[in-house]
């Protein structure tokens, strides 16, 4: 058993006034109660939060400011511990709205700055008690930017996060564990996440005018498969003003069929594309064959490319932010988007029946596509900007156009 007497102190700029520092009265002094442990033997020291245990998973950074609720609890976070780059998070506590979903989301959290008391008239409990209730595993107290800088230079690990409020750690064993973690290459994290049974989705989007005026688009359908999916997509999707029906992520394409959809919608989701594609990719194929409209997010539009015999490879760091920026190839025009995968689709493999529409303007990778004989869609960012910036939801409404024009 290995546990430094107190948290290393954070390096700080020497022309930031002690009184100044976030944790000027925390940093020093206090025992560790948390670590982080990567694959190659990297330990992180810091102030445990939320649930105490360990979880293991790939360590990936989000360089958001806002919405770290509706981020951590992104089933497509699922086998993913978050460093959060922006260092103050939790102030404004947490609620009952801002979720993305109910079941699981990410397995860790990693901040700089200890939590706060919330601030924020919305604010139901603080993020450590929400974390705890969640069974969420967290470390506060971390110098997350060399954190960040260890993950760009040699992309994300593979790693432990540990929380003893005892301080009292198996440094080896945490070790063993992380190293025995297979990575995400290959892993269908989809089964685990996706619903269980097929429901309805009525919730609009205030936001959005809550699907005001849009109450001819009530005769159509869409069949929405869950991957994981986040639920200001589903929002966004009832906000058309057409009926929402939601079925689990390895439904037939007969049984999606069945429910008379005049347009499909294929979810984002954790885990590797190709793993769930195994049992997905069929059912798309099938799907596409009908002619009906499909429109896929992340994992849904990297499965609708495997579907089109492109192929997918995982990236070194990913793109986990709010403030992408995506040019829309067919427009012209940039939109600031929201983005979180680890995945992403080779263009130079679509085939010759579709192409890119969209790509970042960040490092030149794919954002999207679309199929030129069928009308089928999709995008590697989420237009649903929960959390980030709301310039890309046209693309729902490009959908339930497509839905009209072949119904
Ligand atoms: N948000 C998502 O759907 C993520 C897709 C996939 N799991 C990836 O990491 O690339």
């Amino acid at each position: 058993m290995t546990t430094p007497d107190s948290v290393p102190p954070l390096p700080v700029r020497g022309s930031i006034p002690d009184d100044a520092r976030p944790n000027a009265d925390q940093a020093a002094g206090a025992k560790p109660t948390g670590v982080l442990v990567l694959a190659d033997g990297t330990v992180l020291w810091g102030r445990g939060l939320g649930a105490e245990g360990d979880a293991v998973g790939e360590v990936c950074f989000n360089t958001s400011m806002t919405g770290y609720q509706e981020i951590l609890t992104d089933p497509s976070y699922s086998g993913q511990i978050i460093t959060f780059t922006f260092p103050h998070v939790g102030n404004v506590g947490t609620n009952f709205e801002d979720i993305e979903s109910v079941g699981p989301g990410a397995c860790g959290l990693i901040l700089r700055a200890d939590i706060t008391e919330p601030s924020s008239w919305r604010a139901a409990s603080h993020l450590d008690a929400w974390a705890k209730q969640r069974g969420l595993i967290g470390l506060a107290g971390v110098d997350t930017r060399r954190l960040t800088r260890l993950i760009r230079a040699a992309g994300a690990p593979n790693g432990i996060i540990a929380h003893n409020a005892a301080g009292v750690f198996d440094l080896d064993a945490l070790k063993a564990k992380a190293k025995a973690f297979p990575g995400l290459e290959g892993l269908d994290l989809a089964k685990q996440v996706f619903c269980r049974q097929t429901y309805t989705w009525d919730e609009t989007l205030w936001s959005l005018g809550g699907g005001y005026g849009r109450q001819d688009n009530a005769q159509f359908h869409i069949v929405a498969i869950d991957y994981g999916v986040k639920r200001n997509i589903l929002r966004c999707l009832a906000n058309t003003g057409a009926r929402v029906t939601v079925v689990p992520g390895d439904t037939s394409a007969e049984a999606v069929l069945a429910l008379g959809p005049d347009g499909v919608f294929l979810s984002n989701g954790p885990g590797d594309p190709a793993a769930t594609g195994e049992y997905a990719v069929p059912v798309i194929k099938a799907l596409i064959e009908t002619g009906k409209p499909v429109f896929g997010i992340c994992l849904g539009h990297q499965m609708l490319a495997l579907a089109l015999g492109a192929r997918t490879v995982k990236m070194k760091q990913g793109h986990r932010g709010a403030n992408h920026p995506v040019k829309d190839k067919t427009t012209g025009k940039v939109e600031i988007t929201s983005q979180n995968h680890g995945f992403v689709v080779l263009p130079e493999t679509l085939p010759a029946n579709a192409e890119e529409t969209h790509v970042s303007l960040f490092d030149g990778t794919n954002e999207g596509l679309r199929m030129l004989d069928r009308p089928v869609f999709s995008v590697q960012y989420h237009p649903e900007a929960s959390p980030g910036p709301e310039d890309s939801h046209y693309l729902f409404d490009r959908f339930i156009a497509l839905v009209k024009s072949h119904a």
